[in-house]
């Protein structure tokens, strides 16, 4: 037995060890399978955010960076800056956008890098009010001058958010952001001359953009008031003088005066189908410091300090052309009483509740100056004689004379222009000068007495 029972231990034994064999054989197959079943499950948890990032993605937008943001903030994320700025962009939103006065407005002003853009943004910031700036920096003309009045506008604690107003996801995420209050939209494509050589870039801005930012302001809760730029070039072909709002608009003598009419035309629609308060400004030839370099005034002064000749246009009939220039100070008074008046949107969410207000003013300086006097008053300011070259308007665009009547304004909001193009001029070449850094060619001892020459 005992033999026998050691025989059957030893079998026992090599039974056990053989059954161990067997199960480790089983518990690595097992190992082997949940590790299959683990990557099979890491494989689908990334195609679902594959997926979800596609969903995303919105391949016909300028901006594809902007739009990672938008994904950032879906909340897949515990924290957004884990992918870069996203938190940091998100404050820098809210800061500039805050109002740091009681019952201040939060404005979401387009253009801020622009000329009237800068100049608004900085007044209302200077008040109390929220601001946050939107513009696409494009290169209509050089874009180094607006990221200098970006730089400006950042001492003023005004952030610039850099995108394109047809980026309807990127000007949703801001509404989701911020209430704003009011918006001041400025951005548009300028420039009479300019709409025959690109004729698309003013539909795409001055119409598509207009859309775009009614159509993310309607379905905003709360709608905000808007306050846009039109032009004292819908009046056109009109005869009637000084300029009147009930003057007849419907026949413009530029694509620029004819995308800023429709936007007046669309402006109505909004209103009446979304309640949206909606004013809209005609400035008159808005000129001064940091101005745009492609209108008159700006090259005229760079082309007499350089020796260049400048053109002078002359009506066919050869008179002297002639506009309303109206100083920015001015301007920006203008814009700032349109939106201490602009009443409530009335609708909410995409839906109108009631009638909203709707308006139309002239900003001018009521006093037309021919542009053989601006240059007389840039050579006595410059110390320096022009190289006249008169010559017949060529046909693009332009108008023999603009002459704002600004009754309307005055009486709703007080706008009365105070500078005159001698006073602002002045001021310009003082801008001018400085920041293109020419101070020694300028003769300031004898400028006032060529001023009023
Ligand atoms: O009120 C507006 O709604 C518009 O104002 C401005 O347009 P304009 O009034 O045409 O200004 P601007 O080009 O400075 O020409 C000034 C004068 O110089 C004459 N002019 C022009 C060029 C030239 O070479 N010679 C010349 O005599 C020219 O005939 C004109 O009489 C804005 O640019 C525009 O964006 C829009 O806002």
């Amino acid at each position: 037995m005992p033999l026998s029972a050691t025989a059957d231990t030893s079998k026992t034994v090599k039974l056990e060890r053989y059954n161990s064999y067997l199960r480790k054989i089983h518990s690595t197959k097992v190992l082997k399978a949940s590790s299959k079943v683990l990557f099979r499950a890491t494989l689908l948890i990334a195609l679902v955010l594959v997926l979800l990032f596609a969903v995303n993605y919105h391949p016909h937008s300028d901006s594809h960076h902007l739009h990672r943001r938008s994904f950032l903030s879906t909340g897949l994320f515990s924290s957004s800056s884990s992918l870069g700025e996203g938190a940091a962009w998100e404050k820098r939103v809210r800061q500039s956008s805050t109002a740091k006065r009681q019952h201040g407005l939060s404005v979401l002003v387009t253009g801020a890098a622009g000329f009237v853009g800068s100049h608004c943004s900085i007044a209302l910031r200077k008040r109390g009010d929220g601001v946050l700036g939107f513009d696409n920096f494009n290169d209509y003309y050089d874009p180094s001058l607006k990221r200098a009045r970006q730089h400006l506008l950042e001492k003023n604690q005004v952030f610039i958010v850099e995108g394109d107003l047809n980026d309807g996801p990127l000007l949703r995420k801001l509404f989701d952001i911020v209430p704003f209050t009011h918006v001041l939209h400025l951005a548009a494509q300028a420039g009479v001359r300019y709409a025959m050589k690109n004729p698309q870039s003013y539909i795409s801005s001055n119409i598509a953009g207009l859309v775009n930012l009614l159509e993310v302001a309607k379905a905003a809760n709360p709608q905000p008031a808007i306050v846009w730029a039109s032009s004292s070039s819908v009046y056109g072909l009109n005869t009637e003088n000084p300029f009147s709002e009930e003057h007849r608009t419907d026949q413009p003598a530029s694509l620029y005066a004819a995308t800023k009419k429709a936007g007046e035309e669309i402006a109505h629609t909004y209103n009446h189908i979304y309640g949206l308060s909606l004013t809209g400004l005609r400035f008159f030839t808005v000129y001064g410091p940091w101005g745009r370099p492609d209108m008159a005034y700006f090259f005229f002064t760079k082309d007499i300090l350089h020796g260049k000749s400048i053109d002078i246009y002359r009506t066919q009939d050869n008179q002297e052309v002639a506009r309303d220039f109206t100083y920015i100070d001015d301007i920006v008074k203008g814009c700032v009483g349109a939106l201490d008046t602009a009443e409530k949107s009335t609708g909410s969410g995409g839906k109108k509740r009631g009638p909203a207000q709707l308006r139309v003013y002239n900003l001018g300086n009521t006093s037309p100056v021919p542009v053989g006097r601006l240059v007389s008053i840039l050579e006595g300011l410059l110390g320096t004689k022009a190289k006249k070259h008169l010559i017949k308007m060529p046909r693009n665009g332009d108008v023999p004379y603009t002459h704002a009547n600004v009754s309307l304004a005055y009486r709703d909001f007080g706008y009365k222009p105070t500078t005159d193009l001698a006073a602002g001029l002045r001021k310009f070449v003082k801008w001018y000068v400085s920041y293109y850094g020419i101070q020694p060619r300028v003769k300031k001892e004898n400028s006032h007495a060529d001023e009023s020459a």
